[in-house]
């Protein structure tokens, strides 16, 4: 069974009449990569401190490595957790070399001096992190990015067997981000990492485990499948996501639902119905909804990219299984919505037998406003796998009228003429 590194029993830390953690356990098994996550003020950043005996809890105990912190010595306790903080308080005149050297103190008698081991693994924190390079620098004079990398060099200079970062990346660009994340990530299971994300992605992406807080509690923990679901991050972060899993590690992913303010206001909106797959309807139908026009799509295979993106804005989606054909109830609830639509665009999809039931029964809807969507003004060329029947229907819809449009803004303005009876 996994040893137990870090325990921590009901703490309770109050800043005057502010419980900043109220009643707050944890237990993080060695080895594991685990990541505090919550809005800002939920406590993070208090519960990190508590845990390494920066700020002593008024109720509650933290046990490190199987004893009660209290019952360590600060020399001792530095051998097992190293921390780094998230305002780092630089210490004037030092360079960078220096600071990372201040992490070997532990090991050090009051007298003795660094020996040639010790200098080694200085060396190697810094090539890990990047840092080498600035070994002469003060550490006034240097980037908050660099800066947070020689501290987390620091803190590997230590040895620790737990580390805990405040905001690791806070300061980092997204390349020095993945290469800090990754390293630390390489460090388990030989180190144990308690690390404070505000990225929700970066920490389902790195972590074994997450932490959710909320308001001086803990409000889930487990898994990042677990943690992040779409209930959780509306509870805590009051924002709408969408939970999608990652195509590289299988694990959630966040992408934020914003829900743009329609632009049109007055009058009946105008119904359009989109035509689209293969993601080419993503960018129409967020267009159309955020300028507010009730938009509506399909048919759309269910494990189709554009179905997700409806499904995310609120459109109504006639949807079918994948890989299957059209069926006769499929097409019969998109007529419906033809027969309700004032316009159907239709979008650069490619067109097969899968799909071209969609473009039929447009033919056989006489009177329907058609917008055909070609960026270089042929509707479909290279992307007709029908062996010409799309092209030929196609060719069709236009001579009745269907109008091809090359961008997103012409379509906007000929809605938009349409919507105000100027055509
Ligand atoms: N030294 C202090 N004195 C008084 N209040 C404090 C002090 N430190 C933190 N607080 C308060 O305690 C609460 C929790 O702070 P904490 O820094 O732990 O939050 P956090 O979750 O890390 O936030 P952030 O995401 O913004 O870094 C906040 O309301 C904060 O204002």
């Amino acid at each position: 069974m996994t040893a137990e590194m870090i325990r921590a029993e009901d703490l309770d830390v109050r800043y005057g009449d502010v419980q900043v953690l109220d009643a707050v356990s944890l237990a993080v098994n060695e080895g594991t990569f685990i990541g505090i996550l919550g809005p800002n003020g939920c406590g993070k950043t208090t519960l990190i401190r508590a845990v390494s005996s920066v700020i002593n809890p008024a109720a509650g105990a933290v046990y490190v490595d199987g004893r009660d912190v209290g019952e360590y010595s600060p020399r001792e306790l530095a051998t097992r957790l190293g921390a780094v903080p998230q305002e780092t308080a630089v210490s004037f005149g030092f360079t960078v070399e220096e600071i990372v050297q201040m992490g070997r103190h532990p090991y050090l008698g009051r007298l003795s001096s660094m020996k040639e081991a010790d200098y080694a693994i200085c060396r190697e924190a810094m090539d890990l992190t990047s840092t080498a390079h600035l070994a002469d620098r003060l550490i006034t004079e240097i980037s908050g990015g660099e800066r947070q990398r020689v501290l987390i060099a620091r803190a590997l200079a230590q040895q620790p067997k737990a580390l805990l970062l405040d905001e690791p990346t806070s300061h980092l660009d997204i390349n020095h981000q993945i290469e800090i994340l990754s390293i630390i990530r390489s460090l388990t299971p030989g180190v144990t990492v308690i690390a404070v994300f505000h990225d929700l992605n970066l920490a389902a992406y790195f972590c074994d485990r997450l932490i959710l807080m909320e308001k001086a509690k803990i409000v889930a923990v487990g898994t990042p499948a677990e943690v992040l679901t779409d209930a959780h991050i509306r509870q805590v972060f009051d924002v709408p996501m969408m939970v999608r899993i990652h195509p590289l590690t299988g694990r959630p992913y966040l992408v934020p639902r914003y829900e743009p303010a329609p632009a049109v206001s007055t009058g009946t909106p105008l119904r359009v119905h989109v035509v689209c797959g293969g993601g080419t309807g993503a960018e129409t139908m967020y267009a159309l909804s955020s300028q507010g026009y009730q938009v509506t799509a399909g048919v759309l295979s269910a494990n189709d990219s554009d179905c997700t993106t409806a499904e995310g804005l609120g459109i109504p989606v006639v949807r079918e299984s994948p890989f299957a054909p059209v069926s006769e109830r499929s097409l019969a609830e998109y007529v419906a919505l033809l027969e309700r639509a004032d316009a159907v665009v239709i979008t650069e999809m490619p067109v097969g037998p899968g799909n071209i039931a969609n473009l039929r029964a447009l033919e056989q809807s006489p009177g329907l406003r058609i917008f055909v969507l070609a960026r270089d003004g042929t509707p479909l060329s290279s992307r007709d796998y029908t062996g010409g029947d799309a092209t030929a229907l196609f060719s069709s819809l236009c001579r009745g009228g269907a109008v091809t449009v090359r961008d997103i803004p012409s379509l906007v303005a000929h809605l938009a003429a349409l919507r105000n009876g100027t055509v």
